[in-house]
């Protein structure tokens, strides 16, 4: 049976950690401060963004929460991102996403600057973290969170087989980077792949972010695989399943991430440990 690599419990370790860091902080007169945009009234999106206030106030952060209709104006949302720059309290800032189909995601992304990016999705952000920049930057909260899961379970990538099942900007892709600037071999595969199970059966790690409950069996697995499930679906009786098939697969792998209480909670954590970054580097460059 495999091990469970229990997300909520390394992120409130982490979390406790971000805290100790926060006062730090606040005792040399900074207090991080985060501001999530959030547009339109998405159920799923309303609970995570008042997941992340809440979250960020606990530690003690300054923490706005900026709401907006569905119909809002392209230009408003600019203008309040522009603000948000500007405004020295604020060192990381998030727009929910996904965004009404009016306006450009890549627009607002790009909007926000690179060093308040707390998402780490601005284009300068995933071009250092696709160079492997040496210097400090924010990189998506998933992806990071994954590899801090990774490292507190002391299971080492360098070398290691990975496949990625999802080509997503938010997951797959700066997850891949990531793998690839610890040494991992890394495969990514997705709807058109021809033989994804030749490539899942090799892995030593296996990562599921393709939005489909269950979708990974035992069968597709070699077993001693880690299994990390990215997934987070609503069934209609309001339970959470993952993209795994968490019973069948906990048979052969020998750890694995539960839904909920997996990767879920490591990313608002890693959000919050980055939200503290920026505000330490911010005073590096003062
Ligand atoms: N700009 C932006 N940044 C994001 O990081 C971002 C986003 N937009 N849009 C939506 C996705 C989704 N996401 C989740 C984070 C935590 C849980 C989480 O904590 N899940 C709990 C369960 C929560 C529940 O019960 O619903 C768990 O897995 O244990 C879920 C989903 C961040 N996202």
């Amino acid at each position: 049976m495999a091990k469970v690599i229990d997300g909520k419990q390394i992120a409130s370790n982490l979390n406790q950690q971000t805290a100790m860091r926060t006062q730090t902080l606040i005792n040399r007169g900074i207090t991080p401060g985060l501001a999530v945009v959030l547009v339109g009234d998405d159920p799923a999106s309303v609970i995570y963004t008042r997941n992340k206030s809440r979250q960020a106030n606990r530690l003690g952060f300054y923490s706005v929460l900026k709401k907006y209709p569905a119909e809002v104006s392209e230009a408003t949302l600019l203008g309040e991102i522009q603000k948000l720059n500007d405004d020295p309290q604020i060192h990381g800032i998030l727009v929910q996403s996904p965004l009404p189909a009016h306006i450009p995601e890549s627009r607002v992304i790009e909007a926000i600057a690179p060093q308040k990016d707390v998402d780490g999705f601005n284009p300068v952000n995933v071009g250092k973290l696709y160079t492997n920049d040496q210097t400090n930057y924010p990189v998506a909260c998933t992806p990071r969170g994954i590899m801090t899961m990774l490292e507190t379970m002391d299971i080492d990538v360098t070398g290691a087989e990975v496949a990625i099942i999802g080509r997503s900007h938010l997951v797959g892709k700066p997850l891949q980077s990531l793998m690839m600037n610890h040494d991992a071999t890394v495969t990514i595969l997705h709807h058109a792949s021809q033989d994804a199970n030749y490539y899942l059966k090799h892995a030593d790690i296996v990562v599921v972010a393709v939005g489909k409950p269950q979708f990974l069996k035992a069968n597709q697995v070699k077993p001693g695989a880690v299994v990390i499930d990215v997934g987070i679906n609503r069934k209609p009786n309001g339970h959470l399943v993952g993209d795994v098939d968490y019973d069948d697969v906990s048979s052969v792998a020998s750890a694995i991430t539960p839904v909920p209480g997996g990767v879920g909670p490591m990313t608002i954590a890693t959000l919050m440990q980055q939200t503290v970054d920026l505000a330490e580097w911010s005073t590096n460059n003062d």
